[in-house]
């Protein structure tokens, strides 16, 4: 802490610049206020300052300038409109803590050292030049998270500028008053970091801007490579530094990349409700949220009804192993390698030269043009043009044909009984249609007016001539009104043709699992899983029923876009994969295609992969690595956890031997093991422990399960056993909410709480080895606490635990 002299300086300095605060807010008020009524008023008035004339050419061109004139005046109002609100909406923010670092800097060459006092935006004095705080995304603020005092340097756009810092300190400010002033010799954080992590959990993710830490300033500052790959142990902060990554970004181009250019993948719809708030808390606006299974969704259509993730976790977790189990599981594992990626671009090529499965084009029970002769058409054309350019060429054919088929149908017997049919009403209606439609062409007009619509019905007696003109007027109409009916029925055909109906692609994703031989021959596949036969039951069997298991939707949607061309969002610059090692390497290839122009950014964690699929972010080998080749990546590990306290990390890391995690500083209580004898008597010590939890302050508290079921049955034991209330959280919950929740361990992924009660972490639920990752996630969303419970043995994970790692209660 610094001594009294300084202190009531800082204060000074403090009230200094809240005062300069204030005085601007208040000036810059009233003028928002009024430019926000001017446009307002404006465009209410709009209108009533243009003249429209367009008599004549003079006029409509002085109307379409003078038009222009008022649209130019609204949106420059509207531009100082806005920017003067984003000012004073920034200066509001810093008002109750405008700063919460300084750094003194001496620039080489100069003989003083100046202050640059950084908060979560900048606020320049009235001269315009004095910067009274600095951006915590300004190039000279970075030092403050790079460096302790001494040598230190930061890059600007004109090149390095070093040179010393004489002083870094830290500040808590809260209402316009310093609590507590650090200053810091070693890192940065370690005083504050302290008091921020002590704090208790929140329902909403906060940010971290005060206390960066170096090396995940490294993250947020990472602006060269095309792919950033960050594997962090538990707690590490990966999630954190990918939301200032965001705010980063948007303030360093913000001339150019806007909140929707930056698209985040989070684990499940309720995380995005739990990271929300960050954005906006440093002054900006939310990037898209979503989640791979909202994409895989979206491309899919209405083609075939999607597995969920979670209802593949579920299978997994609940079904009694079998050759059944094995297969699926295999096939999981499988479908998501590069392998797989590879046989279906190989398949890609055998179906150039043969193999394609077409749909025929049929209308009213008849095969307007068959699939063998789409077929015949399809390898007539030259085999080296790839094969999605092919489809287009045969795309364009089919529709060709359906021209010419069009104008034979007119004369179909269907479109005669259509157009007696039509009464006098519809005959008039249709007759209107046809002459908007054809008012420009001069030779319909010159046929069609409109008297002889309101004429039909009392043609006769007119005289000869007149007859001759009405028949032909009429042929004239029934023609159109022919057309008219076929090209309505048509419509839809052509629109299929158009979305490429005409390709049986389900047929196409089918054929592969076809037995060995042919999987072999079609892919040139040499390593088969063995459980293969198994496999392609399951696959085709799904299929049958019109659905898609999980593990299917990339392949299958790459497998789409070999043959029907690639599908791209090209306005997206960056896309942030939250969770990234439960990603199969195939779903990494599909966020590529589908957002060519983007850089990436995916953080994840190995040691909490649980679904089947997982990559393996970070090995040398690692597929992500080769997504964008070496070069263009970048890979940042991150050890330190800054969630949990050491005794639980200690605990946890032992769950997961060779888990590289390395705990803050921050000694609480053992994890507790809690041995009960029957599932009442669990539901008894759990209402205990959670009102003791309460009383000592602690509001979030999760009841971790391992699925679903065991969530709806912990929630009914415990609720009626007298609990207060507690949210039972499923996979389509959309929230997350302070207080106590009964969770799937596999929703709980990315969130964290005070307190954790692991509800059965007994022998017979824990019992496979691929659930340890599982079991290690749970237990590391505990920020204070963790409590265990079994009725019977402790799950093998826990077993093997040296004793000293937890207490044990009987
Ligand atoms: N530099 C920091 N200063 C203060 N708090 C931090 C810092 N880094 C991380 N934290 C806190 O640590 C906790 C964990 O952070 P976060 O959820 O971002 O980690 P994660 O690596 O995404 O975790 P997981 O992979 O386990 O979900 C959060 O409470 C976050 O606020």
């Amino acid at each position: 802490m610094i001594k009294g002299n300084e202190w009531q300086q800082e204060q000074q300095r403090l009230d200094l610049v809240t005062d300069k605060l204030r005085s601007a807010i208040s000036e810059i008020e009233p003028e928002v206020v009024g430019l926000r009524d001017q446009v307002t008023d404006f465009r209410k008035r709009f209108w009533e300052e243009v003249s429209i004339n367009t008599s004549t050419h003079e006029d409509f061109e002085e109307a379409f300038y003078s038009i222009r004139q008022q649209e130019t005046l609204l949106s420059e109002r509207e531009r100082s409109h806005g920017q003067r609100m984003q000012r004073l909406k920034s200066m509001k923010r810093l008002l109750p803590s405008p700063y919460f670092g300084r750094i003194d800097f001496q620039e080489e060459g100069f003989s003083f050292s100046e202050p640059i006092y950084i908060g979560v935006s900048s606020f320049v004095d009235v001269d315009g030049l004095s910067f009274l705080v600095y951006d915590w995304r300004t190039p000279i603020a970075s030092m403050y998270y790079d460096y302790s005092p001494g040598a230190s340097a930061y890059d600007t756009p004109g090149g390095r500028v070093a040179g010393e810092m004489t002083l870094k300190r830290q500040y808590h400010i809260g209402d316009g008053k310093l609590k507590r002033v650090f200053d810091t010799s070693v890192t940065i954080g370690d005083e504050l970091l302290q008091e921020v992590l002590a704090q208790g959990a929140d329902s909403q993710m906060k940010s971290i801007v005060a206390t960066i830490q170096k090396e995940q300033n490294a993250i947020i500052r990472n602006d060269k490579t095309r792919m950033l790959i960050v594997q962090g142990a538990a707690g590490s902060g990966k999630t954190s530094a990918a939301l200032q990554r965001a705010a980063y970004l948007l303030y360093k181009h913000r001339d150019k990349l806007k909140a929707d250019q930056i698209v985040l993948f989070s684990p499940n719809p309720m995380f995005n409700s739990y990271v929300s708030t960050v954005l906006p808390e440093l002054g900006e606006e939310n990037m898209q949220q979503t989640t791979i299974q909202e994409y895989l969704v979206y491309w899919l259509g209405s083609t075939l009804e999607l597995e969920s993730p979670f209802e593949q976790i579920e299978y997994m977790l609940t079904s009694l192993s079998s050759q059944a189990y094995e297969a699926r599981r295999s096939g999981v594992q499988y479908k998501a390698s590069e392998a797989f990626l590879h046989a279906l671009q190989q398949y890609a090529i055998w179906l150039g030269k043969e193999g394609m499965l077409f749909r025929s084009i049929r209308f009213q029970e008849r095969e307007l043009i068959t699939a063998e002769r789409i077929q015949l058409q399809f390898y007539s054309y030259d085999p080296t043009i790839r094969l999605a350019n092919r489809v287009l060429l045969l795309q364009e054919w089919i529709l060709q044909q359906l021209t010419l088929l069009e104008r034979k149908e007119q004369r179909a017997h269907w479109v005669q009984d259509e157009l007696d049919y039509l009464d006098n009403e519809q005959y008039a209606e249709a007759y209107r249609e046809l002459l908007k439609k054809y008012k420009q062409e001069e030779e319909v007009v010159l046929h069609m007016n409109e008297q002889l619509l309101d004429d039909y019905g009392q043609f006769l007696g007119k005289g000869e001539d007149e007859e001759q003109d009405i028949d032909f007027a009429m042929q004239e109409i029934e023609g159109l009104l022919r057309k008219m009916i076929v090209s309505g029925h048509y419509k839809p055909l052509r629109n299929d043709v158009k979305r490429f109906k005409f390709i049986d692609i389900i047929g196409l994703y089918d054929q592969l699992f076809s037995d060995e031989a042919a999987y072999r021959g079609m892919t040139n596949e040499t390593v088969i899983p063995e459980q293969w036969t198994e496999i392609c039951r399951q696959t085709k069997e799904k299929l049958s029923r019109g659905e898609l298991f999980y593990e299917d939707a990339a392949p299958f949607l790459c497998l789409k876009e070999f043959v029907e061309g690639t599908r791209r969002n090209t306005n997206v610059r960056h896309v942030f994969v939250d969770e990234g090692q439960d990603y199969s390497p195939f779903q990494f290839y599909f966020l590529k295609q589908l957002f060519p122009r983007a850089n990436m950014t995916v953080l994840g964690d190995f040691s909490q992969a649980i679904f089947p699929q997982a990559t393996n972010l970070s090995e040398l080998n690692s597929p992500l690595i080769r997504l964008y080749g070496q070069e263009e990546t970048n890979l940042i590990r991150l050890v330190r956890s800054y969630r949990s306290t050491s005794e639980i990390v200690a605990f946890t890391k032992a769950l997961l031997p060779g888990v590289e995690i390395v705990p803050f500083e921050r000694s609480e209580e053992k994890p507790r093991l809690i041995k009960v004898s029957n599932p009442a008597e669990r539901v008894e010590r759990m209402l205990a422990h959670l009102a003791e939890l309460k009383a000592e302050g602690f509001a979030s508290i999760g009841v971790i399960t391992k699925t679903a079921a065991e969530s709806r049955e912990a929630y009914e034991a415990l609720m009626s056993a007298g609990s207060e209330a507690m949210r039972l959280i499923t996979k389509e919950t959309l929230t997350f909410e302070k207080g106590t929740m009964i969770i799937p361990a596999y929703l709980a992924k990315g969130v964290e709480f005070d307190a954790v009660l692991i509800y059965d972490a007994s022998a017979h639920v824990y019992d496979r080895e691929s659930e340890r990752k599982l079991f290690y996630t749970a237990c590391t969303r505990a920020m204070h606490r963790l409590l265990l419970y079994t009725t019977g043995e402790w799950t093998p994970f826990i077993q093997s635990l040296d004793a000293n790692l937890y207490e044990a209660e009987g």
